[in-house]
């Protein structure tokens, strides 16, 4: 369905010298033989060198499928189709799902690496969390001297104390210690790119907040180019430059964080908006998106949002919309969007207003744990 406008062909790619990492035509399959589960449906997006790309929708919309796209990490037994094209800053590009698997192993960390959720189960129960640093390092045959400086580096930019979190157990570490260390153990090998999957699940609002804010630095210093997956908008939106909104294994819209939040043009998005809770009202403004999202085996025909969609006509019931120029930087895929906005007004009043209510002024530091 949603298509990203994109150049033509390979050779037209350097015409626009931000993209670092192109997602073309991406799909992602579980098939049996009773039924086939498309769980990304090609999927077109652009991610521009230096920026933050925050990709957002409900649970169960793709988002991780996308991330693991990016990477060629889809578990088995899915199968990954299309072209995820990584544009190395003084390189050739290379297309991440042609690599054989030595060529992947060597891309991911060094080029592009990827913080999973569930920092619980990422590391060995039995080795402190240093061996974990010195073994990655070994395994892409770095100098570990060297790279341990670097993990010093960046867990003190954590705020976490370097030596006694290397000399740690998992088990001694709290759960945001962990993530931190996670997220250090993935820029070890000074990676361009970092796709995170919900790196903050599971933490509490105030770590979650100042991770997004430790992450923030950690761009700026290191030159990261970051792709933040999480079901979590008014989390996402203080750190992203740009909004992925996906919707039934898609996107659905595309654009600037302040314009999606200010203007937002798909209807799925707005409704999205106003379900993001306001704690001074709690629980007055709630607002559930109606009716429940499609299973992957059995999607609706014509536009996958229309069963819920309160401006859904003929014309989306038969045909499935292409993405759609908004503005200039800002696209959506919807057939009827220029009358989202009076038909689905937004209830946040003040969206940075309920972000910052959400989640406090953000100051990261402080303690350790
Ligand atoms: N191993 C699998 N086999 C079959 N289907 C799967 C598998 N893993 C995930 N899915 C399906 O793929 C779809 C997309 O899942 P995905 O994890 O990408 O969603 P998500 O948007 O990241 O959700 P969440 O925020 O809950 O992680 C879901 O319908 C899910 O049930």
């Amino acid at each position: 369905m949603a298509t990203e406008h994109r150049p033509a062909n390979a050779d037209d790619d350097r015409a626009d010298e931000e993209v670092i990492l192109e997602v073309r035509d991406a799909n992602v399959s579980f098939s049996t033989d009773e039924e086939d589960s498309r769980v990304l449906r090609d999927v077109n997006l652009s991610v521009r060198a230096g920026e933050a790309l925050g990709v957002v929708g409900e649970s169960g919309s793709g988002k991780s499928m996308l991330a693991s796209a990016m990477l060629d990490a889809v578990v088995s037994p899915g199968q990954v189709s299309g072209e995820v094209i990584y544009h190395p800053p003084d390189g050739t590009p290379v297309d991440v799902l042609s690599l054989s698997r030595e060529e992947l192993m060597d891309l991911r960390w060094n080029e592009i690496s990827f913080v999973i959720q569930g920092a619980q189960s990422a590391f060995n129960p039995t080795m402190v969390v240093g061996d974990h640093f010195e073994e990655t390092l070994r395994a892409h045959d770095a100098d570990v001297d060297e790279g341990m400086e670097r993990a010093r580096e960046l867990l003190a930019d954590l705020y976490l104390p370097a030596d006694q979190v290397l000399n740690s157990h998992p088990h001694e570490l709290s759960g945001g210690m962990k993530q931190r260390a996670l997220i250090a153990l993935g820029l070890v090998l000074d990676p361009n790119v970092v796709v995170m999957d919900e790196p903050t699940a599971a933490l509490d609002l105030l770590m979650q907040r100042s991770i997004v804010s430790m992450l923030e630095s950690l761009r700026e210093k290191y030159d990261l180019t970051l792709v933040f997956v999480t079901h979590d908008l008014p989390l996402v939106a203080d750190l992203a430059d740009r909004l992925a909104v996906m919707y039934a294994f898609d996107l659905v819209e595309l654009g600037p964080t302040d314009e999606l939040i200010e203007n937002a043009a798909h209807p799925y998005t707005r409704a999205l908006l106003n379900a993001v809770p306001n704690i001074s009202d709690r629980a007055m403004d709630i607002e559930g998106i109606e009716g429940t999202s499609p299973n992957p085996a059995s999607l609706p025909a014509g536009c996958s949002f229309h069963p819920r969609c309160p401006l859904a006509d003929e014309t989306c019931e038969r045909n499935d919309p292409e993405m759609r120029d908004v503005d200039a930087d800002h696209e959506t895929a919807c057939f009827h969007w220029q009358d989202a906005r009076e038909e689905v007004p937004l209830m946040l009043g003040d969206p940075e207003d309920t972000i910052d209510r959400e989640y406090g002024d953000g100051t990261a530091g402080g303690g350790s744990r």
